[in-house]
């Protein structure tokens, strides 16, 4: 006998340009992914602004008719038709707003990064365990089948010992034509700037290959806890904002001396002009070969090159030839789904976080950019580094 599939119900908190992209995904029919365990549902969307705004939103993405609009937060938190809420506001907002949904004892999936800062991301956690709430970081990246295949190739020795890696998310050629300063990218009210919003996918990286993948099990006795990178970092600012513009990590991890260099630019572009082939990304170096990834939100192709100093140990599975795979991304999506179907499987079976992007791994990665925030002068307001709930200000 087979089962129904699991039905996920989504609010959608904010009505701008990922919530529009998210949302889309979350409407293709998961049987195109060969996801017919579970299904998602957009039972409302609100807008700050107005229910008008927010039924425009619903039309504009063919939301079904019995999807409901609000026009404030609020509203949608409280509706019991609501299961999971997707927050999908500017960063500064992301912790009054996951508060928010989680107080009124919903599920949260939140953008990232998931706060300003590691404490505001602790106190979450904290919250959702109290009641008993599911919440992840939307990093979907790492729900990607080839970032999953990644890690899977580290975990099981592939690649031999991972050495170092090389990440780069960079974005922009023309920060001061392209954005004027309230733009969410440089303005520090909004929490803007290139390491937040960017550099957090070359973090990812950094994480999966280095951090994630680290043994937690010790043979038959408790938990390990990981490891956590002594970080030091080179920050250059947004002149007109103060923001930074271009952010470079260097994460050590003293136990296995292995080295990630994480860089992130709204100066400089990873991919400079569409026109010509820019080099991979991602560049994961082991002891028996380097894996390098096209690009680091959206990964859609890596090679795989073998050490060719046959000295170093037995060879890869992949028998001294470069492999490059390529996946395509099904359903005509964004590539969005594959965060949104984890929610949905964690919920159905009780579970409170993922274990592909789990809120320990987030907390560190939050405790990292504290770090490159400290270092290199980056300060936000107050109000929106603070603790305190609800503050004014966050349309609450
Ligand atoms: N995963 C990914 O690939 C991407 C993720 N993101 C993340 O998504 C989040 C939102 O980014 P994006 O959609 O590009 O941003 P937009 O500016 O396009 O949208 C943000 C929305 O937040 C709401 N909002 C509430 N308060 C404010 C405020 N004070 N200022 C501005 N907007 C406000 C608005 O919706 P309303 O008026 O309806 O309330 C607005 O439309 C960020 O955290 C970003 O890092 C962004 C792009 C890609
Ligand atoms: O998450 C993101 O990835 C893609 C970028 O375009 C966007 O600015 C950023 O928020």
């Amino acid at each position: 006998m087979t089962s129904l599939p699991f039905t996920l119900r989504w609010g959608i908190l904010a009505t701008g340009g990922i919530a529009t992209t998210f949302t889309k995904d979350l409407l293709i029919d998961p049987e195109t992914r060969s996801a017919g365990d579970i299904r998602h549902v957009i039972a409302a969307a609100a807008s700050s602004t107005s229910a008008s705004r927010a039924r425009d939103f619903l039309s504009s993405v063919n939301a079904p008719s019995s999807s409901k609009a609000y026009g404030s937060y609020k509203e949608l938190v409280q509706d019991k038709d609501v299961d999971i809420v997707y927050v999908a506001t500017p960063h500064s907002h992301h912790y009054q707003h996951t508060r928010l949904a989680l107080e009124a004892g919903k599920h949260v999936l939140v953008e990232k990064p998931i706060t300003v800062n590691a404490q505001q991301c602790a106190k979450l956690r904290q919250l959702a365990q109290e009641k008993n709430k599911f919440l992840m970081e939307a990093v979907w990246t790492r729900f990607f089948p080839l970032s999953r295949e990644i890690c899977n190739l580290i975990q099981n020795g592939s690649l031999g010992n991972i050495v170092r890696v090389y990440a780069d998310f960079s974005f922009w050629n023309d920060v001061p034509t392209e954005f004027d300063t309230q733009h969410r990218m440089i303005n520090p009210e909004l929490a803007g700037g290139a390491l937040l919003d960017l550099g957090i996918y070359s973090l990812t990286w950094v994480f999966m290959a280095l951090y994630h993948t680290q043994q937690q099990q010790e043979p038959a006795t408790a938990v390990k806890k990981r490891e956590e990178p002594v970080v030091s970092s080179a920050v250059t600012k947004y002149e007109t904002t103060g923001v930074d513009q271009t952010t470079t990590v260097l994460l050590h991890f003293p136990s296995t001396g292995a080295h990630g260099v994480a860089s992130t630019s709204i100066q400089v572009a990873t991919t400079p002009n569409p026109a010509h082939a820019s080099p991979d990304a991602i560049r994961i170096q082991g002891t028996l070969g380097d894996l390098t990834v096209n690009y680091a939100p959206r990964p859609r192709t890596y090679t795989l090159i073998p050490a060719g100093n046959e000295k170093r140990g037995q060879p890869a599975p992949f028998a001294y030839q470069v492999v490059t795979k390529h996946e395509d991304i099904p359903g005509g999506g964004h590539g969005m789904f594959w965060e949104a179907d984890e929610c949905a499987r964690c919920i159905r079976d009780g579970k409170l976080e993922s274990g592909v992007c789990g809120l320990e791994e987030t907390e560190v990665v939050m405790r990292v950019m504290d770090q490159v925030r400290r270092q290199g002068g980056v300060v936000y307001p107050e109000g929106i580094e603070s603790l305190e709930f609800p503050l004014g200000g966050f349309g609450l």
